[in-house]
């Protein structure tokens, strides 16, 4: 790159909020440290049409579905509008000039990361998970280099470094929980909210508050169910003012910051739960491709930072069992709030925006 180049970065991906958020953090890095101009690429039926534009990126929006876990109808649809996305990406590569094409999984990760390699524009793949998504896997030996956040992810890609997932900075240095405070759980889901909490909570929320004293709840439920959740923990009698029930917490590191206990799903949250040590319940996402869900709980679960509960097993009992039993016993949360944090990978970001300069040097 000539010394006074500007530094041109497009991203690809997004869908949920665990590409998109880890999206924005390399992208604010790069433009607020580096001076880079950063570009995303989306589709328009992803959480970043919302959240890129808030944060002042410029998006561009291109066609691109799902391949796993859908109808044949959909699958084919995604195959008929991949070339169309591939040609989009092209013509933006072209244009933009990025000296670094960043695929952070999700729908239009697949068309930008192709359109790069084929351009031979560097790229660098951001796989967060255990086992890596479909893009990943099939791009993942023709990248310039990955950032992954488990060393059993590296096999997958060519040149590929564990760098953790970037993590709000504020989320590894939340005021501790003041002595005395009353108790309270956490229950968060990515960014589309968890059927199986919003079905199961509702049914257990009354007794949970009769048997921990204090106990308040903050229940996040997806934008799609918030009424139906809220209507259901409404009629369950428990007392209004001990629990809420939103569509989507705009201030996580708050979230975590009050919580003695976070109840979620095993995406790329998990990485925060390290940084923010938090004792977690996480109840895997069974339908994520590849079991990635499961395969990143594990890795909590065996170092005990975690209690991983498969959703198969999840009842109105089991999840109560587990919820009062941890809610109940403080020393044994505060040795998994160790465990977690000892997992924490603090400087995912720096290490990710270097890996990009060293590309665009390159
Ligand atoms: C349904 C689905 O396909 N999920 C995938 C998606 O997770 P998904 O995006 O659903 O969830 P993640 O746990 O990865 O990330 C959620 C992110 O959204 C934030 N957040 C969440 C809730 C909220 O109310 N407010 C908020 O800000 C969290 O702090 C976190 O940063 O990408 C992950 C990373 O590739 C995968 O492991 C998941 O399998």
């Amino acid at each position: 790159m000539a010394h006074e180049e500007t530094l041109r970065v497009l991203i690809a991906g997004g869908g949920t909020g665990g590409h998109v958020i880890p999206a924005l953090a390399i992208g604010r890095e790069l433009r607020d440290r580096h001076g880079a101009e950063v570009r995303f690429v989306g589709t328009a039926r992803g959480i970043e049409t919302k959240l890129v534009p808030e944060a002042g990126f410029a998006l561009e929006l291109v066609r691109s579905g799902q391949l796993k876990n859908v109808s044949l109808m959909t699958r084919l649809r995604t195959m008929a509008d991949l070339p169309l996305g591939v040609l989009h990406c092209v013509r933006l590569v072209r244009a933009f000039k990025p000296q670094v094409v960043v695929g952070v999984g999700g729908y239009a990760s697949g068309p930008g990361m192709i359109a790069a390699v084929l351009l031979r524009v560097p790229t660098l793949a951001y796989e967060p998970n255990a086992v890596p998504g479909l893009t990943n896997r099939l791009v993942g030996k023709r990248v310039s280099a990955a950032a992954v956040n488990f060393a059993q992810t590296t096999r997958y890609f060519h040149n590929a470094e564990v760098t953790g997932v970037p993590v709000r900075p504020e989320i590894f240095a939340l005021p501790p929980r003041p002595v005395g405070a009353a108790p309270r759980l956490l229950i968060t889901a990515g960014s589309n909210g968890a059927l199986i909490f919003n079905e199961v909570m509702p049914q257990i929320v009354a007794q949970l508050l009769d048997e921990v004293p204090g106990l308040t709840i903050v229940h996040q439920a997806g934008a799609r169910r918030l009424e139906e959740t809220r209507a259901a923990f409404a009629a369950s009698g428990a007392d209004a003012a001990r629990w809420s029930v939103e569509a989507f917490l705009t201030d996580m590191p708050a979230q975590y910051a009050a919580a003695d206990l976070v109840l979620a799903r095993a995406g790329s949250t998990i990485a925060e739960l390290c940084a923010a040590g938090k004792p977690s319940v996480l109840v895997p996402l069974p339908t994520a491709a590849d079991d990635h869900q499961r395969k990143n709980a594990e890795v909590l679960a065996e170092a005990g930072a975690t209690v991983m509960l498969l959703q198969k097993d999840v009842t109105p009992e089991s999840l109560r069992n587990a919820l009062v039993g941890l809610l109940k016993d403080g020393p044994r949360r505060a040795v998994m709030a160790e465990r977690a944090r000892s997992m924490a990978k603090p400087g995912a970001l720096e290490k990710i925006a270097g890996m990009v300069l060293r590309l665009a040097g390159d």
